[in-house]
């Protein structure tokens, strides 16, 4: 079988990204094996090849060519100034990124940063947010632990990741700015081997983003009620209404934000609503 052609996704060989993308491409029906510590595995039944690779040299092998596209975090994208097209945010690994000070210190903006030393994974990020607050400083540019050296006396300051903040708490730092956010995305670039294929991964892939974003939720209302309860459900689109043998009723089908369902389900009881049902989705096509 000829492969030359095929379209190469990049993923992260391993990492908190790892098992993220694995999971989302299986959940879209791309069906791979990877081999113990293989980098490489061929999607079954299409004309995919995968390639394990790190999770932030994906965005400028992808503008490279190397591959044609990858998953990968928008603060990695953002940092190597990769020229590539953003196609789609997964709706996982959402973080921010910070620039971080001791709890005791007195900066009180990033200004009182210039002259200091700030270590960081995200040098040109760090650099351009600097310029932007007419601060310079001297960075130390490393790639993890990051957190803990302004107690090794190596830098005043840091930039790194926050998600939780525990990292920051347990090593006594606080945010003195935010950076930007972001999270998991999937890259493109302008060279695509095969765009059909491209576009097939990125509307199975929507696919489940959005099945796991929301629910679909079911319940049986009286018409002279439907105007309300659609204030509450208004839905994707909009509702699918159903007859039902009381004519005076009617049943709803209508997709709803996951985290929205519970309180849904209690204004719709309260609107007068029966037989109500979440139903959990693992695809859609909208
Ligand atoms: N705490 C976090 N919460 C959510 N997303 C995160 C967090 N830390 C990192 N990320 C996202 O995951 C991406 C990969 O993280 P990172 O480069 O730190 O790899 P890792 O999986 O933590 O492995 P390692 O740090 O051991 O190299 C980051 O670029 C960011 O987009
Ligand atoms: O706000 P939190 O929930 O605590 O998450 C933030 C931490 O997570 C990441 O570290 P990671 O675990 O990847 O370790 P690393 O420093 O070795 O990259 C990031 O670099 C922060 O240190
Ligand atoms: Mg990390």
């Amino acid at each position: 079988m000829d492969t030359q052609n095929h379209l190469r996704i990049g993923l992260p060989s391993k990492g908190r990204l790892c098992d993220v993308a694995t999971d989302l491409l299986t959940q879209a029906g791309l069906q791979f094996r990877r081999q113990s510590r293989g980098l490489f595995a061929r999607v079954s039944g299409l004309p995919i090849d995968l390639i394990f690779l790190r999770t932030d040299d994906i965005p400028t092998l992808c503008a490279e060519g190397a591959i044609d596209m990858g998953i990968t975090g928008s603060d990695l994208v953002e940092e190597a100034g990769a020229d590539i097209q953003l196609r789609m945010k997964l709706g996982v690994g959402r973080c921010r990124l910070a620039v971080c000070v001791p709890d005791d210190s007195s900066a009180k903006s990033a200004s009182d940063l210039d002259t200091k030393r700030i270590a960081t994974s995200f040098p040109s990020i760090t650099e351009r947010y600097l310029a932007g607050h007419d601060a310079e400083a001297h960075l130390v540019s490393l790639t993890g632990s990051v957190e803990v050296m302004i107690q090794l006396g190596v830098a005043d300051a840091i930039v790194d990741l926050v998600e939780t903040g525990s990292t920051l708490a347990a090593n006594r730092l606080r945010i003195l700015g935010e950076i930007g956010s972001y999270e998991t995305v999937l890259i493109q670039n302008d060279h695509c081997r095969d765009q059909v294929t491209a576009d097939r991964v990125v509307r199975r892939l929507e696919g489940v983003v959005i099945a796991r974003d929301y629910s679909l939720l079911e319940y049986n209302i009286q018409r002279t009620k439907l105007s309300e309860a659609e204030k509450i459900t208004p839905g994707f689109d909009s509702p699918t209404i159903n007859a039902l043998e009381d004519q005076a009723w009617c049943s709803v089908r209508v997709m709803v934000k996951r985290k929205e369902v519970i309180d849904a389900m209690e204004k719709l009881e309260i609107l007068g609503a029966s037989a109500i049902f979440e139903t959990m989705l693992s695809n859609c096509r909208l």
